[in-house]
């Protein structure tokens, strides 16, 4: 057994629930993290994404379920520095300069970080004397961002960490993270981005409607992206026939146009020609990442 295996997850989460009034935020979440893992919480608005950070946070409780950071409970990791958080919400203490504020959250810190570090990393040189009510969107996050370092967390919690920042903002800041993470620390974010969760994530857990409808590496969500569209025009097209079809999905017929998702769209092309040579126009399209996401989300909302 290697020392990492004997440490115990960063995030464990077992069977969670939270209702605010009639609404179910969140309706039986389970997941584990290990020390080193990035992952990435990605879902649609409303999904549970902040209700399900917060909890781990410690700054809401689940009405059901456990969980642990690292070994203990979210509210006292928290209290010993071993996390680090950027929230969406928020001000930043107003009348500060920015190293006065970022000097201010170091001295409460148990175990505070190099401070250079953290200016470097959050990239802030240039920042520093700036009121922090003069900062722009961007440059705000990249402050909490700094926040979130001082106390030289083994594990960070980012909710929408990018949301205000442009592109270029947005590399940079991933640039960043990933060398705070290949210090052996684990970092788990909620995006809208589908390419940033791609991108940036070992591992991506989609929740929707307060459930995980998928958890898997990147390449496995982006496996699902990997379906194809047929369309084609065909008359008296029998659905129930055309579903039989090798790789074949959900099927849409409106009038003679039909729609055919596939997995594998050769096999399934293949074999329209040969079963159904009336077939014509047929065109093969590949859906969007954001299409799979959307496909997947819609079945966990059906269940
Ligand atoms: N304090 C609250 N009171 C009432 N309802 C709430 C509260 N917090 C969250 N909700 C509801 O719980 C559900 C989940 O919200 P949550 O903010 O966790 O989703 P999310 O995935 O983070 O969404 P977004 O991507 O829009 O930030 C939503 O329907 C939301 O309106």
């Amino acid at each position: 057994m290697t020392s990492q295996s004997k440490r115990p997850p960063s995030v464990e989460v077992h069977d969670v629930h939270k209702q605010f009034g009639t609404v179910c935020a969140v309706d039986g979440v389970t997941f584990r993290i290990e020390p080193g893992e990035v992952v990435a919480l990605l879902g649609p608005n409303g999904a549970g994404k902040t209700t399900t950070l917060d909890m781990i946070l410690g700054l809401t409780r689940p009405d059901r379920g456990e969980i642990q950071i690292l070994g203990t409970t979210p509210r006292q990791a928290l209290d010993d520095g071993q996390v680090g958080c950027v929230l969406q919400q928020g001000d930043l203490l107003k009348g500060l300069r920015v190293h006065e504020l970022i000097r201010a959250v170091s001295a409460l810190q148990p175990r505070p970080a190099p401070l250079a570090e953290v200016v470097k990393r959050a990239q802030l040189d240039d920042l520093l004397n700036r009121k922090v009510t003069k900062l722009s969107g961007g440059e705000t996050q990249r402050v909490r961002f700094a926040l979130a370092l001082v106390g030289d967390p083994a594990l960070l919690i980012l909710d929408e960490p990018t949301a205000a920042m442009d592109v270029s903002a947005r590399r940079s800041f991933w640039d960043s993270m990933r060398e705070f993470v290949a210090a052996d620390r684990t970092v788990l974010f909620s995006t809208h981005y589908l390419e940033e969760a791609d991108a940036i994530a070992d591992r991506i857990i989609l929740l929707a409607q307060g459930r995980v409808v998928a958890d898997g590496p990147a390449s496995q969500i982006r496996a699902v992206a990997g379906a194809k569209t047929l369309r084609c025009t065909l008359s008296d097209a029998q659905p129930e026939a055309l579903s039989k079809l090798p790789g074949a999905g959900p099927i849409t017929v409106h009038g003679t146009q039909i729609t055919i998702r596939s997995l594998d769209s050769d096999r399934t092309l293949r074999a329209l020609l040969d079963g159904f040579p009336l077939a014509s126009d047929i065109e093969v399209t590949a859906a969007p990442l954001a299409d799979a996401v959307l496909a997947l989300t819609d079945a966990g909302s059906h269940r």
